[in-house]
């Protein structure tokens, strides 16, 4: 059985999912101190959580067992993403699940603001009738200054469109013909400043944007701008927005959102001019469902079939590129090990030729496959499809990736190069039909192998009896042939032999054929 935690509260149609999964084990523990989340993750294959569960490296490095950290929803600034990569730990994340539900909130937000919502219900609750205090302003023809044009700010942007609103928008990485193409004018942050009445951050928090609303950007603003922070506690500079509030700049704030989560006792709280949630932007009935479905599905898949989906720290291969370049990525990983078996001596360099009709075929997930596959015999830890190229990179190895439209013998080849100090070898391998596996070259031998199971490799001399010697000898040790290949160099003295037994070969009898006669070498391999 495969062993899921759930750390953080999920939608119940996620559980049920894994519950109703024949392979599947799930435990529900949620509020879990850092040092029980710690002495209990070694059991678990895969940690779903949502922005309550820290997953530090000190988790990481419990977590043993762990292949996969599947967050329900956006934000994965609780994962120490570097720490999961080097560990092969696959981090990934449910992306559109929670953007409409998001963008909702970050519109309620401003009008709840913009309107003293909140400062009403209070002042009714506590028996005032506060109409005269609390008169409000309209948001139609006022201008919205949205910061990120990404999947939620672009929504935000849509639903401010129909409020009859001006938006302006700032995002540097999005083009403005992009930003013109969907309605809106793209301009510069100084300008967005200069001109909005309503300011909305929805930016990923990153270095770039920790502070990006500070006091030189409130100086730079409209007087009585105000401001919604649906995205990450910290874009917006607490301290410098109190005091931008306490002066009068900003008329008001709406957070979502807080440097510290829960926030505790802090001044900015106390303000009349600031509403605020608890966190609650992807908090719907909708958007728990959708990404609580999504990472349920998602998990499932890597764990027990290997597809990855919306993974933050490895490329996606699903659906149609997954069904396209599967067996691909099968062969390179087979090819790889079998290199690995091969190679003497650490390695210093691989170099990977891809040969033929590969048009439109992102051969990164192959490459990584073919290391993954190298790799594993060669260090103690679990080498995967994550932590493959940096294990590479920490080994000092030089990997080289060209890809050939001249196709040879075959429609697509793959070609594999392993040098060590010892020398080259060289393995090549393609698909046949739809799926079938072959390894066709092995240095200066053209072969169809079968890459699996356990095999044999025996050089001998192209001489009358060497095979059937061989046959008998394992035959004597009810040891069955299941398959054999033989292939011939080029002065034809020389044989190269691939036996592919039912059973691994005893090392007494592997001895046995090392010493009889015509044999030069025997090398098994597990494939
Ligand atoms: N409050 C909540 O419950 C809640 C829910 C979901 C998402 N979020 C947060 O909302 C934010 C936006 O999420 P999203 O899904 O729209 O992300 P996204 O990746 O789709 O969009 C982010 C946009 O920000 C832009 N950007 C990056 N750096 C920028 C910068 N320095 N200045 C201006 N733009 C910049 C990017 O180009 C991108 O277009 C994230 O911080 C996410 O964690 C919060
Ligand atoms: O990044 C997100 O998806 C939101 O911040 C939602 O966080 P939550 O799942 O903890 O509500």
């Amino acid at each position: 059985m495969l062993k899921v935690l759930v750390s953080d509260v999920l939608g119940d149609a996620g559980i049920q999912i894994f519950r109703d999964h024949a392979e599947i084990e799930v435990d529900v523990k949620t509020g879990l101190a850092p040092e029980e989340l710690i002495a209990i993750i070694g059991e678990y294959d895969a940690l779903v959580i949502r922005s309550a569960t820290r997953v530090t490296e000190a988790v990481l490095e419990a977590g043993k067992k762990l292949k996969v950290v599947g967050r329900a929803g956006i934000g994965l600034d609780n994962v120490d993403i570097p720490a999961a990569t080097k560990r092969g730990v696959v981090v990934m994340n449910t992306p559109t699940g929670n953007v409409v539900t998001t963008a909702e909130h970050a519109i309620a937000m401003m009008m709840a603001l913009t309107r003293n919502i909140p400062q009403g219900t209070l002042s009714l609750k506590e028996g005032r009738w506060d109409k005269k205090k609390l008169q409000g302003r309209e948001v139609f023809n006022k201008t919205l200054g949205v910061v990120g044009f990404g999947k939620i700010g672009s929504i935000v942007a849509d639903r401010a469109k129909g409020l009859r609103m001006k938006v302006v928008i700032y995002d540097p990485f999005v083009t403005p013909e992009q930003i013109q193409k969907s309605g809106f004018e793209s301009v510069s942050l100084d300008e967005l400043y200069a001109r909005a009445d309503y300011i909305s951050v929805h930016v990923p928090k990153l270095k770039e944007t920790t502070g990006l609303l500070n006091k030189a950007a409130f100086d730079k603003m409209k007087d009585g701008v105000m401001i919604v922070n649906c995205a990450r506690g910290g874009i917006v500079d607490e301290d410098d927005l109190q005091d931008a509030i306490q002066s009068g700049k900003v008329a008001g704030a709406a957070l979502d959102v807080f440097e510290t989560e829960p926030p505790g006792e802090c001044r900015l709280l106390e303000m009349d001019r600031l509403i605020c949630t608890p966190h609650l932007g992807a908090s719907t009935r909708e958007a728990q469902t959708n990404v609580a479905v999504a990472v349920a599905h998602q998990i499932i898949d890597y764990i027990v079939d290997g597809t990855v989906v919306n993974a933050v720290n490895v490329p996606s291969v699903a659906g149609d590129l997954l069904k396209k370049i599967g067996p691909y990525m099968e062969v390179g990983d087979r090819m790889g090990c079998l290199q690995a078996q091969l190679a003497s001596g650490p390695v210093k360099a691989v170099i990977i030729e891809y040969t033929g009709d590969f048009k439109g075929m992102d051969m990164a997930p192959v490459s990584t496959a073919i290391l993954k596959g190298l790799l594993t015999p060669m260090v103690k830890y679990a080498v995967n499809f994550v932590n493959a190229p940096i294990v590479a990179k920490e080994m000092g190895i030089k990997v080289t990736e060209s890809t050939t439209s001249e196709a040879e013998d075959y429609t697509h080849l793959i070609t594999l190069r392993v040098i060590t100090d010892a020398g080259e070898n060289l393995v090549a391998g393609t698909i046949i039909g739809r799926s079938d596996l072959k390894v066709v070259k092995i240095n200066d031998f053209r072969l169809e192998l079968v890459p699996e199971g356990h095999i044999l490799l025996i050089f001998n001399q192209d001489q009358p009896g060497a095979i059937g010697g061989i046959g008998t000898t394992l035959g004597n040790h009810d040891i069955n042939i299941g398959r054999m290949q033989v292939g011939q160099d080029k002065d034809g003295e020389h044989n190269i032999i691939f036996l592919q037994t039912d059973t691994p070969v005893p090392a007494e009898v592997i001895e046995t054929l090392r010493t009889a006669q015509m044999v030069n070498s025997v090398t098994p391999l597990e494939l």
